[in-house]
């Protein structure tokens, strides 16, 4: 049985008198791969940011575990991880220091541990490697921990990035667009990865352009427009409806 892990209501985001997001209903759901699609502007990233925290509704509430608009710390001790468009890594740092930023938040110490080096401290930085290799082996990128992350191809930052969000054990992992810049296959490998996360029990949120890709893994589809959601549903009632072609896949789909 899906489980309602967040539910928006009715929320609108407003920069001025722009409406980046408009009175958009949505529930995020246990076991399930939910794409996000819309014409560019149409306010996919600015409600991922909803999503993580990192933007606050102007109308509206999202709830998580019953808390209301709950703050990025909240959510990613509730398990909410996240992907950007553009890949943020530390440069300079290798693949695993990258990976363990994303664990660090969640660490079960305190800055006293950490400044006496106490056994609580080293043993809870081992337990992070541990699970960072877990997830760097998730990403099929076991054995690139001492890589530095410039020297990475973009598929591979993607990934290392991806690691770094699966760090936290997510409930929901939010993906901004995760195939931008990928030639064909490379887009069917991130496919199949976004699969493995929902086999792995995460409910993933893929905001994306490609519609292979989309088609390929989620099971429900949204389509905004100017902010607003124009439909929703599954990926081939999707394709076919009518608001959305004009919308949408009549200039930019099939990539
Ligand atoms: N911080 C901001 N301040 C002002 N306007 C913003 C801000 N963030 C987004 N916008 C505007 O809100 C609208 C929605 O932007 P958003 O980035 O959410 O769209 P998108 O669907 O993700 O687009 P794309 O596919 O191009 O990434 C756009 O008109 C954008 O210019």
């Amino acid at each position: 049985m899906k489980e309602v892990l967040a539910d928006i209501q009715q929320v609108s985001v407003r920069f001025g008198g722009l409406w980046a997001v408009r009175r958009v209903d949505l529930q995020i759901r246990s076991d399930e791969i939910l794409g996000i699609i819309g014409p560019n502007g149409a306010g996919k990233s600015t409600l991922l940011n909803v999503l993580s925290g990192l933007q606050r509704p102007s109308e509206g509430s999202f709830v998580v575990e019953g808390r209301v608009n709950p703050p990025p710390w909240f959510l990613a001790s509730l398990g909410v991880g996240r992907s950007f468009q553009t890949v943020r890594l530390l440069r300079g740092a290798t693949v695993m220091e990258n990976v363990l930023v994303g664990g660090h938040v969640y660490a079960d110490r305190n800055l006293v541990d950490i400044l006496f080096r106490r056994r609580v401290w080293k043993r809870s930085e081992q337990q992070l490697v541990e699970r960072a290799r877990e997830v760097l082996n998730f990403v099929d990128m076991a054995g690139q921990e001492s890589v530095i992350a410039d020297h990475l191809s973009l598929p591979e930052r993607r990934r290392v990035e991806m690691a770094r969000a699966l760090m936290i054990r997510p409930k929901i992992l939010l993906l901004d667009e995760p195939t931008a810049g990928f030639n064909p296959q490379e887009s069917l490998q991130m496919a199949d990865l976004v699969a493995r996360c929902k086999e792995a029990g995460i409910a993933v949120v893929l905001v994306e352009h490609n519609m292979r890709v989309l088609m390929r893994v989620a099971e429900r589809v949204m389509v905004m427009d100017n902010g607003e959601k124009i439909a929703e549903g599954l990926p081939e009632a999707i394709a076919r409806d009518k608001r959305v072609v004009e919308a949408y896949l009549g200039g930019a789909g099939g990539a």
